[in-house]
């Protein structure tokens, strides 16, 4: 049994506590001291993972302090995990108040996107802020929160530089319904994770417009193939675009409806503004500041991505999905692994 405590009490966050409190003493820190009072008190999450009652060995806190002592004075036998599950526009702001702590235990972060301003994957905020001296590992792939929740099976992917942290991350989350494999390509597993959720919104889009199940296959294999430009533009791996963080996570978010991004798609298809779908879906939608952030990096790169540059100008250049979808098709033909 380890230490863990989960940073961020959104779905995803309140997922991964119940499922490791199964096997270790977790505790799951919200920034909302109102929310996590009533979480404490009704046991369950009302507002971000509503139905699924939190074990009774959950602990709940709004309280940072207390949440980063509950793994900060671990005993020397002890592996205790930091988990940063907010989502990537919070992960500095959320680091910064871990400057200068001398105890900091093993980060592991669960967020997907590129930073929006900065264009930096999360392991580099990361980097930014913690600096190189403390492990540090992201753990993804195909996971909608509320199955985690009930403890159906799902597979991830840690990747690290650190093998120590790898094993030991695996040690730890690996068991009962979760399997998780280890992996070296902390780039390769960012972009996967990141670039999915663009795909999602534009697979929503096709299905809400009603452009039928080929077209759905075609964006979401040509979505793995701008995956993988960008991927290896950066320095990814090409294998890892085939696996469980990169096709595995494309695969359940283009085609699942608990997809909060590819809900976006079908809400744009219906002629919703971003603003209304935003706010009706109380969640965030990493895809939406994602499709900017990676249609810039990718211009500056010089990788082609015409998918995400659709599904960025019908978002905030006020452009036609029906007719970003003609535009796609109206494309000059090109060779399929080009
Ligand atoms: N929901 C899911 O099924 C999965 C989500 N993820 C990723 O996990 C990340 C978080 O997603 P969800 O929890 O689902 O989002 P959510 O929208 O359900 O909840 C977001 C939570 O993060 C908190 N938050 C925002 N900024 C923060 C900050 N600066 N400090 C602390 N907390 C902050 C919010 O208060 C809220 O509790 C995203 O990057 C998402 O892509 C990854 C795998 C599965
Ligand atoms: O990342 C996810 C599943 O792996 C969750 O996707 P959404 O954020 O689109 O709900």
């Amino acid at each position: 049994m380890n230490k863990i405590t989960v940073l961020g009490a959104g779905a995803w966050g309140t997922a991964v506590a119940i499922a490791l409190a199964a096997r270790h003493d977790v505790l799951l820190w919200g920034r909302n001291p109102a929310q996590m009072a009533a979480t404490a008190a009704a046991r369950e999450n009302t507002t971000y993972l509503p139905g699924q009652p939190l074990p009774d060995s959950l602990r709940v806190s709004a309280d940072f302090e207390q949440a980063l002592a509950h793994v900060e004075h671990a005993g020397a036998d002890e592996a205790p995990l930091l988990i940063a599950a907010c989502p990537v526009a919070g992960l500095r702001p959320l680091l910064e108040q871990l400057k200068g702590r001398t105890n900091i235990p093993n980060v592991v972060w669960l967020c997907k996107g590129f930073e929006y301003g900065t264009g930096l994957l999360p392991h580099q905020v990361v980097r930014e802020v913690l600096g190189d001296a403390i492990p540090a590992a992201v753990l993804s792939g195909p996971s909608f929160a509320q199955e985690v929740a009930r403890g159906l099976p799902c597979a991830l992917a840690v990747a690290s530089t650190s093998k120590a942290l790898r094993d030991s991350v695996v040690a730890t989350v690996h068991g009962g319904n979760l399997r998780v494999y280890a992996c070296d390509d902390v780039i390769g597993v960012e972009v996967g994770g990141a670039v999915k959720n663009v795909l999602a919104i534009a697979t929503g889009t096709a299905d809400g417009l009603g452009l039928g199940l080929n077209a759905r296959a075609a964006l979401i294999t040509r979505g793995l193939a701008e995956i993988t430009r960008l991927g290896l533009a950066l320095g990814g791996q090409a294998s890892t675009f085939m696996g469980l963080t990169g096709m595995g996570d494309l695969i359940l978010t283009c085609t699942g409806d608990l997809s909060r991004n590819r809900r976006v798609g079908l809400a744009l298809a219906q002629g919703k503004p971003l603003e209304t779908i935003v706010a009706e879906l109380g969640h965030v939608a990493e895809g939406v500041p994602c499709s900017k952030a990676v249609r810039d990096l990718a211009a500056r790169l010089g990788v082609d991505m015409p998918i995400t540059n659709a599904v960025a100008a019908v978002l905030f250049d006020g452009y036609d999905a029906a007719e970003m979808a003609k535009q796609l098709l109206a494309r000059d033909p090109r060779n399929e692994l080009a």
